[in-house]
């Protein structure tokens, strides 16, 4: 997904080839998302002792805060080889095979945009994790016949923004499930002074915690800002990041104090403004807006909900009292709730 805004939670060009030398490598170096490291460590080391793959693992949470990273140190702490692909470069079931067959024992296989995964690739892919076996068509026409190949022993690890967007049967065959949590502003100074001090800037404490607080809870973005408030320091300010550097810089790029740029602030400014608070249904706010649906349920809205300035309900997405203030208006003596559309 290739995006302008500075604080867009997906990976742009720029990201891919400076996260290169930040992206953790070892579970010790994977910061935050304490209990998902906690369990993946058990079941590493559980794995390795009995010599077999280990279960397979759906890993699921809003774009950047590591579900790439997390695959590539599971495979690298397993001891074993990743091959990566995704959903929808999986055309054809003959693809998926081909895949399959390659992998040595235990290797990791990592299939990212799960979701998108077509209903025929998916079919191949069910015994495939169950007995480590699939079906695969020889032939064509009536001389086609069906041939039963065994696979080695593997480990399928998927990651999807949302586990909502999984089929049932799909999903009930990961034996671990785990799922991704914004990160906290502690958690986040912890990378941003990590990633710092791997790219040879000088950061003060206060300076990264500022870079944290305004990270939406994701470390892409986090090391993101960072590479631009380093430009910032260089240019301006002696090459040192403090809080008061962090702070004009971000002024520059318009990330306000909660981390929020001007899009999030216009969804929130929407529905306050068109929609009288709301709830406003999805699809009229993405038409408002001119944003495509998928991009408002996947990458703005976790983060404003997960921090209370929205809500979401059957009816649609409501503002809080939180945005109100936030954008320095007055709310109605009562926000909007779903009740208010009932006859008293
Ligand atoms: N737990 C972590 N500790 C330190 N750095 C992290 C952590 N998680 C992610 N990062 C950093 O954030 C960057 C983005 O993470 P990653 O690419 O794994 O996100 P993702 O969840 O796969 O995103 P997408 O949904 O867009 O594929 C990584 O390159 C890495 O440098
Ligand atoms: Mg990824």
């Amino acid at each position: 997904m290739e995006d302008t805004r500075v604080i867009a939670p997906g990976a742009t060009r720029e990201d891919d080839l400076a996260e290169a030398s930040i992206r953790p490598k070892r579970l010790d170096d994977y910061l935050g998302q304490q209990p998902v490291r906690e369990q993946l460590k058990i079941a590493i080391e559980a794995a390795r002792g009995r010599s077999e793959a280990m279960d397979h693992v759906l890993i699921f949470g809003p774009p950047g805060l590591g579900k790439t990273t997390l695959s590539h140190v599971i495979a690298n702490e397993l001891g074993v080889n990743l091959r990566q692909t995704s959903g929808p470069v999986i055309e054809r079931a003959g693809d998926l095979a081909a895949l399959l067959t390659n992998l040595q024992p235990h290797d990791v296989l990592f299939v990212d945009e799960i979701h998108r995964l077509s209903p025929v690739v998916e079919e191949v892919l069910y015994p495939a994790m169950e007995d480590f076996q699939i079906d695969i068509m020889i032939g064509e026409g009536p001389a086609a016949r069906s041939i039963k190949l065994d696979l080695p022993p593997f480990t399928l690890i998927g990651a999807t923004t949302r586990a909502g967007l999984l089929t049932a049967p799909l999903r009930d065959r990961f034996g671990i499930v785990q799922r991704l949590e914004f990160y906290s502003p502690e958690e986040l100074t912890r990378i941003v002074r990590r990633s710092a001090e791997i790219l040879g800037i000088e950061c003060a404490p206060d300076g990264a915690g500022e870079i944290a607080r305004r990270s939406r809870g994701t470390p892409r973005i986090a090391n993101r800002l960072l590479r631009r408030v380093r430009d910032y320091a260089q240019v301006r300010a002696g090459g040192v990041i403090t809080r008061e550097v962090a702070d004009l810089a971000m002024a520059m790029l318009k990330v306000d104090a909660e981390g929020f740029d001007q899009l999030d602030r216009r969804m929130l400014q929407m529905i306050i403004e068109n929609f009288e608070g709301g709830p406003v249904g999805v699809e009229s706010l993405a038409a408002a807006l001119s944003e495509e649906r998928g991009t408002l349920e996947d990458v703005i809205e976790p983060y404003l909900i997960q921090q209370g300035y929205l809500v979401r309900s059957a009816r649609g997405r409501m503002v809080t009292h939180k945005a109100y203030s936030h954008l320095g208006l007055k709310a109605p003596r009562r926000a909007p709730t779903p009740d208010d559309l009932f006859e008293p």
